[in-house]
């Protein structure tokens, strides 16, 4: 996708051929800045401080890392060591363990002299599979946009609420549940998105608006608490958001306050669509409240605030009176029941253990 009119990845190698390129994405909106990872511990902290965020974006980022950490070691230990330093980064996202499960076995096996060229090619093969992946996503998605603009009065816009940012900046390009978005823009289908702020590191009003002003996509950043008043006064016509896991009976784990959201559309009949690649399913997982870790983060976060000043200075600010507690749990399940349809790369299908074995028969127990 672009920034400024150039065209830009969230990740990739330099022309060194080995240092990993990313968008810091912790400088988003105020600053566009790129940084390297040029060791295993760059990797990690990356994943750990969100510079990188996103599920699909984590698992990319831990391949890398993976090429990372066998340049300080080739060994079978080297890969070990890699794997285990960087499965612990983030909880939730199934991506990180997929992708790190796929580069060890990838690895282990091969002639040491042939493992970081291997790898480096197979975490491009990643990268490169993503963006088939969300692209048709993007195809399959663009159906539902285009009935609901079917219902509304011509060049009327379809009015698309999301939640925390599911869009190329997650991913390695298109996005998950920007990408019948762009899918629709490219058709000339009028589109307008509700980005909710995602309270408290604000991927919406930060990442989501960013990306979606630089692809023009008309769009308006609402506070968390908003969506239900949208819904009740028929201002919303679809809900579509991303998942960091989601589980093979269809119970959604993504970005805290999803399932508030999902509730209310549930309430005013508003269709709530899920994409994800299937790379995001957890296949030995069915009750998505008992089995799914949710990752809870510090303090700070809710405690402060972090944004540019009038006259252009980045500073951070408490909100809340010194000595309150603060709880930050970073996502929350939405269970099966609530979520109109799963959007994947393989088609639409219903959000239960049929639906998706359906879809995917050959990972169906
Ligand atoms: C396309 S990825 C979907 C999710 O990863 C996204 O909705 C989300 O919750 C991201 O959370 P984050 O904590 O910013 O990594």
């Amino acid at each position: 996708m672009r920034i400024d009119g150039k065209h830009y990845r969230t990740i990739w190698v330099a022309e060194d051929g080995w240092t990993v390129m990313i968008l810091d994405q912790t400088r988003l909106p105020h600053e566009i800045e790129i940084a390297e990872l040029r060791s295993l511990g760059d990797a990690a902290e990356a994943i750990e401080e969100m510079k990188v965020r996103g599920a699909p974006l984590i698992g990319a980022t831990a391949a890398y890392g993976m090429c990372l950490g066998l340049r300080e070691d080739v060994t079978d230990e080297g890969i070990e060591r890699a794997y285990a330093r960087l499965i612990r980064t983030r909880p939730t996202a199934i991506n990180l363990r997929w992708a790190l499960d796929r580069m060890r076995s990838r690895l282990l096996n091969q002639p040491y002299e042939r493992r970081i060229e291997l790898a480096y090619a197979e975490a491009a093969a990643i990268c490169d599979e993503d963006v088939a992946i969300c692209k048709a996503i993007g195809d399959h998605g663009l159906p539902l946009i285009r009935a609901a603009a079917a219902r509304k009065k011509p060049g009327e816009p379809v009015n698309i609420l999301t939640h925390c940012n599911a869009g190329w900046l997650a991913t390695i390009d298109w996005g998950t549940a920007t990408a019948p978005i762009y899918r629709a823009q490219e058709e000339g289908i009028p589109v307008h998105v509700w980005v909710d702020e995602t309270r408290p590191r604000n991927q919406g009003a930060a990442i989501t608006a960013f990306e979606l002003l630089h692809q023009e996509v008309p769009h308006t950043v609402i506070a968390d608490n908003v969506g239900g008043h949208l819904m009740q006064h028929g201002m919303v016509d679809l809900c579509i958001v991303g998942t960091d896991r989601t589980t093979r009976c269809g119970d959604v784990a993504n970005k805290i306050g999803t399932y508030l959201k999902a509730l209310a559309a549930k309430d005013n009949g508003v269709p709530f669509y899920v994409a994800l690649p299937s790379t995001t399913i957890d296949w030995t997982m069915c009750d998505g409240l008992a089995e799914i870790p949710i990752e809870e983060r510090g303090e700070a976060e809710v405690t402060h605030m972090r944004g540019r000043t009038a006259d252009g200075r980045i500073e951070t600010i408490c909100i809340t009176p010194k000595g309150s507690p603060a709880g930050n749990w970073g996502f929350d399940v939405t269970p099966a029941r609530l979520v109109t349809a799963l959007v994947t790369e393989r088609g639409v299908c219903p959000a239960s253990e049929a639906g998706l074995a359906g879809l995917f028969p050959e990972r169906a127990g």
